[in-house]
């Protein structure tokens, strides 16, 4: 029997799934570069104050491997323990503090988007009746997707609050996404992530997803190798060319 219209215009990749959980920051909105501005500045201020003789902060680099993803504590903690610190937690506390402060500024001055290829298949999922959820270990993403004018988009919404609330353990731990599904009333077997973190789509693989897409803002061949290396099934530079491989 051949697919009905609707069914057709679903990407190929995404035609076995039932039910998709996006990542929020850097897969629905442009608000991972927000994210990784802040935490330079907060980082960079840091380490001068420590007075240790450290390179800055890399906002690709190190916020790929250490913080994009994780809970802002995790973060936080993360990526001063990579630098050999073993930050108290006081310490980790008051970096993270400043990095809210500096994101939340930055959010009322540039304000946030939604990519367009994420909304364009979003549209897709929807018209077919595949349920759709957001997650993130941001407690800002039900903020970000109104903001961008999305949030309709989503069947349900699984943010950093709701993990703390559920004492979800962050990424790579598949928790915030095993509740996404299950809030989606489908089998993380039948579910697809869509992610662009490390952490995110390593969360995804050991969930056992039945499809885990990684999204490569950077576009580098090194964060395509990475996100492969770590547990994504394929690999696009942005959500519309799963739509354009279909033309
Ligand atoms: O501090 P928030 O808004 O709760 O976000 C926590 C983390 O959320 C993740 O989605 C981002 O990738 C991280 O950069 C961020 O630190």
């Amino acid at each position: 029997m051949s697919a009905g219209p609707v069914q057709a215009a679903v990407p190929r990749a995404l035609r076995g799934t039932a039910a998709a959980v996006f990542d929020t920051d850097g897969v629905i909105t442009d608000s991972a570069r927000v994210h990784a501005a802040a935490w330079k500045t907060a980082f960079d201020a840091h380490l001068r104050d420590r007075q240790v003789r450290q390179r800055p902060f890399d906002e690709r680099d190190d916020y790929l491997r250490y913080v994009d993803g994780k809970s802002r504590l995790d973060g936080a903690r993360s990526f001063l323990e990579s630098r050999g610190l073993d930050p108290a937690e006081d310490e980790v506390r008051a970096v993270a503090a400043d990095k809210e402060r500096l994101f939340t500024e930055r959010l009322r001055e540039h304000g946030i988007d939604a990519y367009p290829g994420t909304v364009r298949l979003l549209r897709v999922l929807r018209s077919a009746g595949i349920p759709r959820a957001a997650a993130s270990a941001s407690r800002h993403a039900p903020e970000l997707l109104d903001h961008a004018g999305v949030r309709d988009l989503f069947d349900t919404v699984v943010d950093g609050t709701e993990a703390a609330r559920l004492h979800l353990p962050g990424k790579p731990d598949p928790a915030l996404f095993l509740e996404a599904a299950r809030r989606l009333g489908v089998p993380a077997a039948r579910t697809a992530v869509i992610e662009d973190a490390l952490a995110g789509v390593a969360a995804g693989r050991r969930g056992g997803f039945g499809l885990v897409v990684g999204v490569d803002r950077a576009r580098t061949p090194q964060t395509r190798a990475a996100l492969l290396a770590h547990g994504a099934d394929i690999v696009v530079d942005d959500l519309a060319d799963l739509l354009a491989s279909e033309d």
